[in-house]
This record gives C-alpha cells, sequence and structure tokens, in this order.
C-alpha cells in the first residue's frame, strides 16, 4: 500500500488565504485494478485560478485543486510505461491513481535537458494563455503596440515575448524593481513598476503616447479602468484575468468603462485557456520550439517540499513569483 500526502481546504478562504485555511493528510492509495496507474507528483502548479475556483467548485474538506507533472511508478495500464511523465490534474497529492483517460503524457519530442517543470508554465497550461489570448483574442498584428500586466509572471511573460515574436512593440508592467529589471532583460520595450509610480495614467502615456492597440489583461480592477482610456481606435482587450479581485471579500465597485468602448469602438472579450483545449497539441508545439531555439526565456519560482504548497500559492497571489510558480515535491 501507498501512502499519498494531500491538501485540504480545510476553511473557505476570507481575503488572502491563510495557512491555517488548509490541512495536510494522509491517504492509504488501494492496489492497482487493471488498467490503472500509479503516479508520484514530482512539480505541481500553485495558480490564481485556485483563488476563486475553490470558493465555486469546492467544499471544505476537498482535496485541492490543480496540476501536476508526475512520474509513472507502477503501471497495470499497458499505454503507460514506468517511468514516463505525464501532466495530471489530480489536485495536490504527493500520489494518485489514474485510468490513464485523465492524464497527458509530456510531447515525444521533450529535450531530455528541459526541465519538465515547464510543462505546468510555460509550455503548459499559462504558455497556451499567453498563445491563444494572443492570437485569437487580440489578435495582435506586425508593428502593432501590446501592454500586458502582471507582465513578469507565468502568462505574462510569455504574452510580452510572443508578442515580441509577432513583431510588436510591447509594454509591461509589474510589481517590483526586480520584476521591471527582468522584463527589460527578456525584450520588453518598455517596463515599469506599478506600485511605484506617481501616476499609473503618466506611466502608461509615457510608454507608448499613441496608446494601445492590444491590451492582455491580467489583473482588471482600477488598472484596466485606467488603460481603457489609453487603447487606441478599434482596439482589443484580452480580459484574462481579474487577479486584483480574487481576494476582496467585498467586491470593488470599479469605474464604469462604457465611455471609451463606445467613443473608440472597442472589442473587449474575456476567454477562458480551455475554449482551445481541441488545439492543445499546436500551442503546445509551438511554444516548445519557441523555448527550445531560445526565443522564449522561461523563468520559474521554484518552491522545495509539498509541505511548503500553501505558502507558495499565498506568496505567489502576493506577488513573490518571478515566472511560474511551482512546488518541487
Ligand atoms: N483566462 C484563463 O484561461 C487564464 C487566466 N489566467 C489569469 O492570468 C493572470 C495571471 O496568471 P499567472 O500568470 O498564472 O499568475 P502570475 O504568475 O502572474 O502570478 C500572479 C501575479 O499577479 C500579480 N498580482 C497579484 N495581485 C495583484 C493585484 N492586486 N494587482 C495587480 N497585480 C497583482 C502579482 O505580480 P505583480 O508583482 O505584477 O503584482 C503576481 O505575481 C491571473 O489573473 C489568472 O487568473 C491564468 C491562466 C489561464
Ligand atoms: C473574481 C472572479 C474571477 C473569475 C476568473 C477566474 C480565473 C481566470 C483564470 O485564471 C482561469 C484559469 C483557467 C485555468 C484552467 C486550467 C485547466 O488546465 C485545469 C484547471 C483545473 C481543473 O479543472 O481541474
Amino acid at each position: 500500500m501507498v501512502t499519498a500526502k494531500v491538501w485540504v481546504l480545510k476553511k473557505h478562504f476570507e481575503g488572502f488565504p491563510k495557512t491555517s485555511d488548509f490541512d495536510l493528510k494522509k491517504i492509504e492509495l488501494p492496489n492497482l485494478k487493471d488498467g490503472e496507474l500509479l503516479l508520484e507528483s514530482v512539480f505541481l502548479s500553485v495558480d490564481p485560478y485556485m483563488r476563486p475556483y475553490s470558493r465555486r467548485d469546492m467544499k471544505e474538506g476537498d482535496i485541492m485543486i490543480g496540476t501536476q507533472v508526475a512520474r509513472i511508478v507502477e503501471s497495470k495500464n499497458p499505454a503507460f510505461t514506468v517511468g514516463a511523465f505525464v501532466v495530471a490534474r489530480s489536485g495536490w497529492r504527493t500520489h494518485f491513481i489514474s485510468d490513464g483517460k485523465d492524464i497527458q503524457l509530456l510531447p515525444s519530442s521533450w529535450p531530455e535537458s528541459l526541465p519538465k517543470s515547464l510543462a505546468l508554465g510555460t509550455v503548459g497550461m499559462p504558455g497556451l494563455t499567453a498563445y491563444f489570448g494572443l492570437l485569437e483574442v487580440c489578435k495582435m498584428k506586425p508593428g502593432e503596440t501590446v501592454l500586458v500586466n502582471a507582465a513578469a509572471g507565468a502568462v505574462g511573460s510569455v504574452v510580452g515575448q510572443l508578442a515580441k515574436i509577432g513583431g510588436c512593440k510591447v509594454v509591461g508592467c509589474a510589481g517590483s524593481d526586480d520584476k521591471v529589471a527582468y522584463l527589460k532583460k527578456i525584450g520588453f520595450d518598455e517596463a515599469f513598476n506599478y506600485k511605484t509610480v506617481t501616476s499609473l495614467d503618466e506611466a502608461l502615456r509615457k510608454a507608448s503616447p499613441d496608446g494601445y492597440d492590444c491590451f492582455f489583461d491580467n489583473v482588471g480592477g482600477e488598472f484596466a479602468s485606467i488603460a481603457i482610456n489609453q487603447m487606441k481606435k478599434h482596439g482589443r482587450i484580452a480580459v484574462c484575468g481579474a487577479i486584483s479581485q480574487y481576494n476582496d471579500s467585498v467586491p470593488q465597485k470599479g469605474p464604469y468603462v462604457q465611455v471609451p468602448m463606445i467613443f473608440k469602438e472597442l472589442q473587449m472579450e474575456g476567454f477562458l485557456v480551455t475554449r482551445w483545449n481541441n488545439r492543445r497539441e499546436e500551442g503546445l508545439k509551438a511554444l516548445l520550439k519557441w523555448v527550445v531555439e531560445g526565443k522564449v526565456k522561461c523563468h520559474e519560482q521554484v518552491t522545495e517540499g509539498f509541505e511548503n504548497m500553501p505558502m507558495a500559492f499565498i506568496g505567489m497571489l502576493k506577488g513573490e513569483n518571478i515566472g511560474k510558480a511551482i512546488v518541487k515535491v
């Protein structure tokens, strides 16, 4: 029998999650049945969606939702061999059993030298979010100007680099000077610390006096309300996330955006990356190619130890990560 460690949601979050909202438990896993696999998590992802989704999808006592890169340690399924690595959506667990239907093998072209944890970030869901959000929602064109917030994060850092590959001028903002330095290192044309500028409006105007064709919004809230006024005519806004609101106990009352929407004839579209699940292979193939070619740089914020998952999650929500926040078991 294998003992799995799991993190359960002890208490629904009120405001920012606290370590006391989680409980670490042990589960004895049964022996495998024919067709089943036993897997051990190697890397686990902590993502912003877990905050709003926990309230929507979970009840207290449930195992925290999430994804991982896992290694097959025992197999009674001829389609999967021991030692292979997969991406799974089994939540915050050290070990779990699968019937093979809810896991995806890492691409066969995955270079041995490339960290497999990237399958949770740049060459995974966040990377796909950037890829499809830019191509299918922003519909960026060469020569345009792209704005992205939370730009040093898992999604934002890929948005900026893909926009550069697409021949655009890229402006990014992030919440620390170290993050701003990172943005310039990976090729952003302009970057600033939104926490220290005296005026966000002025900082955005200085970065791009002519305004923005595309706005890839990861943050929402006041930032979005200010940025929308600097969109060019017929600009496009990809509403990817609203992390400025996820931890609010009382919903923010945002200023209205209808006026610029109308007079600038803007397109503003919310999206979920799962919309393109049927094109996942296309996106992963393109992202992996750009990473291998060095055209897309990757950075990971690695927290060591399964016991530190709550801290890694809370740290990511508080902006402590540059690049993709992951936990190494
Ligand atoms: N629609 C979809 O399908 C998907 C949407 N998303 C969304 O994309 C966004 C980015 O996700 P991801 O790249 O994984 O996360 P990140 O790696 O960017 O980490 C979250 C970052 O958000 C920033 N942040 C946190 N709180 C605030 C705040 N109050 N105001 C402004 N910025 C804040 C912090 O960076 P900083 O230092 O810059 O403040 C923090 O590092 C999230 O909103 C997420 O929900 C992600 C994946 C799929
Ligand atoms: C204040 C409300 C905010 C609503 C928008 C919330 C989050 C947007 C976002 O981050 C969406 C992320 C979607 C991620 C999808 C991931 C899947 O690959 C796996 C999700 C886990 C699972 O379904 O088991």
